[in-house]
């Protein structure tokens, strides 16, 4: 409080020491009134330190200075310093005296003595805050410009109102009981709202206290506007609840010498790592820590703490329940007032999810869905790779290409269900037979990849893939069906066979074609020469659908000869592809790329077609009589509307059903022997002959044989190569046998030979055909021959 400038005390005193005068500054000084003190000894008032007894003495200690104690009014003693002057202008002793007390340095009068002189209503309106003075009766008697401006309120609005009114309708019961407390109790404290005219709203922090007005007890007090610490209150309630509600874990360590230590984690943090904050209270946060792991980022978090810089690092932290899970962790440093960092405050995302998505991701965009092993796009990475590696270790590497042998019939007669079973199973297998360092692949469809790092030898490799084939070719049981798998095997080597990835393929890829043009099941190492044969298959391929429709096809026919009486009594149809460019292609370089390829089905179609002409042609030279044997492919028989379709055809030219005989041969019989029956039945009930082509090569039993529906089996000709092997002589016999005891026809194929012939006729075969009597002809060749009426010598 500053005092100055503070107004000399001076005061009179008469030769007696009585005092006559005394002035404000004594006044205030003191705290006397003048009307209290005038006529009281001085000595009442100031004592004097030495020597005590003054009066006689103060003409001694006139224009002297004493030290004193002045007697304030209010009880106090006030060390003063005292000068004495003679107020007498001439000589001789004096009359009065003028006393002037100045206060010793350091020493302050009294609060109220000086309190009256201030300024009250400047100190109101410049006070920082709202002032009021309320009545008994709750309106404001006394205010200040600050609770005008918070009231939007011109003053002579103010008096009229009850001051709870002035409040938030919230906070109004506070605050009557407050001002009644004040005035019961001497003073209250609370925080309310007061709302303005026009709605503007100022939190305040009230101090009453109690006091009177003249004979009025009043209640008066400041109220100190608070709302900017109320909003930073509430956002700082805000933030606590984002915190609290946080989907992220939040951890606030506090850090001390380094170390840090645990102070707060939300529910977020729970609930993800499962400790409760209670658990883990003043621990380092690093408990989580998965030892071994993230080496490299915990490095990075390190450093940063050290140097006192936030961070970012995605690692691996354990589970209260041992579980491992991914933890993007973003760490900020908190400065405190001292500038120093007193806390740091980690989020930690749970991205365990999300990692483990990505990683399904990417499993699902590099394996193959149906067998989980590696797709295409996998294989050629790892190739890629894998051929860099070998390249710079000077080590090997094979590649095998695998696709399963009539993997369409197995789809088209099992169905799908079945032809994924066997997919899944073929990968098991292929899995199994490889080392940790090999990868196995599905490019598609029933096409497999084998990549193998580092073969020891070529021998080695070859007896692996021969493994691996025997291993696919198991039968496997599908829905209480067996399935024998096939495979076709193309092998290329790094570095003789290709040094790219698409090299390698492609070699690998021409070896599997060779496999496949070898009469499929076998495995086949890539060669120079093998790239064309592979070529000319491909070409072929290409071929042959242009042959059906350019009618490159011509159909020859085998006479079929009587065994008894020597005559021709039929013929088999044998196609043959006049190639423009490479002349006669012969039926074993294009009827198997034509199952294969499908186009066996219109092949079919054209040579019963071609066969009906031929027919037609013979019964109108008379030979009504006379049967064409075609061989029908397994496909053309598993087709549903092959029958029907037959049954049109023979329609349409006319022909006698009787006259046309269909050739299957037994493995394809046995293939699917039950399905076979059916089919067999309805070709049957059109009335053409049936016969079974390659009879003794197809493991056919008894049972099965009696009843399929046919009227001849034809001998294989491996049985007959050598008349002079026991072996084949007792097996030729037995068939002859067996087909008289089924009531049904024997023709004997590839008949060579004088012997051979000798042996059919002495074991009371039916019929032959063969070089011994007539290689395939044309069909004008054929008519000549009939015409000829050229019998078989005897
Ligand atoms: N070593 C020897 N061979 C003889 C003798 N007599 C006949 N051959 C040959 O033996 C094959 C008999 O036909 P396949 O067993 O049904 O075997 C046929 C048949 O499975 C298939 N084929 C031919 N034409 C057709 C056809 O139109 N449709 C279907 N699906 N297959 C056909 O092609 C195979 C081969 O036919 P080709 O090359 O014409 O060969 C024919 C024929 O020329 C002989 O005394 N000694």
């Amino acid at each position: 409080m500053n005092l100055s400038p503070m107004p000399l005390a001076v005061l009179v005193v008469d030769a007696a020491g009585i005092v006559t005068s005394w002035n404000k500054a004594c006044e205030k000084l003191a705290g006397y009134g003048a009307a209290e003190i005038q006529g009281m000894p001085l000595l009442h008032i100031v004592e004097f330190a030495d020597p005590p007894d003054a009066q006689p003495q103060l003409a001694a200690r006139a224009e002297a200075e004493s030290d004193a104690v002045l007697k304030c009014a209010d009880g106090r003693r006030l060390p003063v310093r005292v000068m004495v002057a003679p107020r007498a202008l001439e000589p001789g002793p004096a009359s009065s005296f003028s006393v002037i007390v100045i206060p010793q340095p350091g020493q302050f009068p009294a609060r109220y003595a000086l309190i009256q002189d201030l300024p009250v209503a400047d100190i109101v309106e410049a006070l920082p805050c709202v002032f009021y003075v309320i009545d008994p009766s709750g309106h404001l008697l006394l205010w200040n410009r600050l609770l005008e401006e918070a009231l939007e309120m011109p003053a002579d609005e103010l008096p009229t109102a009850k001051v709870e009114g002035f409040f938030d309708a919230r906070d109004r019961e506070v605050v009557v009981d407050n001002i009644r407390r004040a005035f019961e109790h001497g003073h209250s404290t609370h925080e309310a709202v007061l709302v303005g005219k026009h709605g503007k709203r100022t939190s305040l922090l009230f101090q009453c206290a109690r006091t009177t007005l003249g004979n009025v007890p009043v209640v008066f007090g400041t109220g100190l506007d608070i709302t900017v610490r109320k909003q930073a209150e509430h956002g700082l309630q805000v933030r606590e609840r984002a915190i609290y509600s946080s989907l992220n874990a939040i951890v606030i360590t506090r850090c001390e010498e380094h170390e840090h230590r645990i102070e707060y984690v939300n529910p977020a943090f729970e609930r993800i790592t499962g400790y409760t904050l209670a658990e883990i209270k003043g621990r380092d946060p690093r408990f989580m820590r998965l030892d071994g792991c993230d080496e490299d980022e915990r490095q990075r978090i390190r450093m940063a703490l050290k140097r006192n810089e936030s961070v970012r690092a995605v690692l691996r932290n354990l589970r209260k329940n041992g579980e491992i899970f991914w933890n993007d962790l973003r760490i900020d440093p908190v400065v405190n007032l001292d500038g120093e960092i007193s806390h740091f405050v980690g989020v930690i995302n749970d991205i365990t999810e999300a990692r483990h998505y990505e990683r399904r991701l990417h499993h699902l965009a590099h394996h193959d869905p149906l067998t989980g092993l590696a797709n295409r796009t996998l294989l050629q990475e790892r190739l890629r790779q894998a051929l860099e590696g070998a390249a710079q270790k000077g080590t090997t590497l094979a590649l095998a290409f695998l696709d399963l042998d009539n993997f369409k019939h197995i789809n088209d007669h099992f169905g799908h269900d079945a032809g994924d079973a066997v997919l899944r199973e073929v990968a098991q297998r292929l899995r199994a037979g490889m080392r940790e360092d090999d990868l196995v692949a599905r490019m598609g469809g029933d096409e497999f990849v084998l990549l193998l790092c580092d073969p020891t030898s070529r021998a080695q490799l070859a007896d692996l893939v021969e493994r691996i084939r025997l291993a696919i070719m198991a039968p496997l049981r599908v829905d209480g069906q067996e399935i024998l798998p096939g495979t076709s095997i193309g092998v290329a080597l790094f570095p003789d066979d290709g040094d790219t990835p698409e090299q390698m393929m492609r070699a690998a890829d021409a070896a599997m074609y060779h496999a496949k043009t070898m009469g499929k099941n076998n495995v086949q190492f890539h060669s120079a020469e093998l790239n064309q044969i592979v070529h000319a298959y491909l070409m072929l391929e290409a071929n042959l659908g242009r042959a059906i429709r350019e009618r490159e096809l011509v159909l020859d026919y085998q006479p079929k000869v009587d065994l008894r009486s020597g005559r021709v009594v039929g013929a088999e149809a044998l196609v043959r592809w006049r190639h423009p460019v490479e002349g006669t292609i012969p039926p074993d370089r294009f009827i198997p790329v034509a199952e294969e390829t499908g186009l066996i089905v219109p092949l079919g179609e054209w040579v019963i077609e071609e066969t009906c002409v031929a027919l037609k042609s013979m019964a109108a030279h008379g030979l009504d009589d006379f049967v064409i044997a075609v061989n029908l492919s397994a496909r053309q028989l598993r087709q549903r509307q092959f029958p029907e379709r037959l049954g049109q055809t023979l329609r349409r030219y006319g022909v006698d059903p009787r006259r046309l005989e269909l050739e299957v041969t037994e493995s394809q019989l046995m293939d699917q022997p039950d399905e076979a029956r059916d089919a067999l039945a309805q070709l049957k009930a059109l009335g053409v002959r049936l016969s079974i082509d390659d009879f003794g090569t197809g493991y056919s039993s008894l049972s099965h044989l009696q009843t399929f529906p046919v009227d001849y089996i034809k001998i294989d000709r491996s049985f007959l190569g050598d008349v002079g092997h026991d072996g084949h002589m007792v097996i030729t016999r037995a068939i002859i046998a067996l087909g008289h005891n089924l009531k049904l026809q024997v023709i004997a194929e590839g008949v060579e030979t004088r012997e051979q012939l000798a042996f059919l006729r002495a074991h009371d075969c039916d019929q032959m055909q063969g070089y011994y009597f007539s290689p395939a002809l044309s069909r004008d060749a054929l008519q000549d021959l009939l015409a000829r009426d050229t019998r078989l010598p005897d």
